[in-house]
């Protein structure tokens, strides 16, 4: 690997131009503790969402927008973007970064509550995208409720898969670092998927359902 791997790495999170809407966004996130996407991940999110045409997408982990301000972006002007937090005052905050961004209250719907609870209410086969944007553990948990959610051709994309950088490290064999590395193997090895690991942001499996 080449010593300027580090460097070109900090390049391509600076690459994406980010928008007022979504810096502002990304300053609440940071002032009430909660880790948004990285602009790298956020712009590998929109064209992903773009690519497969989305006019359905659903996101767990809403925090104040970031992800869901670019995943609107990447979507039709009639897209709906449906986002699950346990947090009421985040969603609050998100609502507002929407709004302030200008998209009307219908390209969003907003539900509060456990993904584990939320999910299995939701249509099968009928989301073209589905964003886990959890922690690793979390995200084993929810990954058959996302890909249940998945219409063929739809993508899942699952942040925050090389877990601060532990998961490429094999001394590191704590529960988070070892429930995403198992997460990655998993959907790698299901031949019901196309995945691949992109090393955008903290990491991003991205699945695409083949049947
Ligand atoms: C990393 S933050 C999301 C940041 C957001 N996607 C962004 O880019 O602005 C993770 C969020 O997931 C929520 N969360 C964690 N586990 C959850 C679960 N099981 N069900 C619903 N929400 C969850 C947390 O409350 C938190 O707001």
């Amino acid at each position: 690997m080449s010593a300027d791997k580090t460097l070109s790495w900090s390049y391509t999170e600076d690459f994406p131009l980010e928008d007022d809407a979504i810096a502002q966004a990304r300053m609440r996130s940071l002032e009430l503790g909660i880790a948004p996407v990285s602009s790298g991940t956020g712009a590998a999110l929109r064209v992903l969402a773009a690519s497969v045409g989305a006019k359905s997408v659903a996101e767990v982990g809403t925090g104040t927008g970031v992800s869901g301000l670019w995943l609107l972006g990447g979507m039709g002007a009639d897209g709906v973007l449906t986002t699950i937090d346990v947090e009421a005052e985040l969603q609050r905050q998100a609502r507002r970064s929407f709004d302030l961004a200008g998209f009307p209250a219908s390209r969003t719907r907003v539900i509060q509550g456990r993904a584990s609870d939320v999910m299995p209410r939701m249509a099968a086969r009928s989301y073209d995208m589905v964003v886990l944007d959890v922690e690793p553990r979390d995200a084993v948990d929810l990954a058959d409720y996302a890909l249940r959610m998945l219409r063929t051709g739809g993508v899942l994309a699952v942040t925050r898969a090389l877990w601060h950088d532990h998961v490429a490290d094999p001394a590191r064999r704590d529960a988070t670092t070892v429930a995403a590395r198992e997460l990655g193997k998993a959907l790698r090895n299901s031949p019901l998927l196309l995945t691949t690991l992109l090393p955008v942001g903290d990491g991003l499996l991205v699945s695409v359902r083949q049947a």
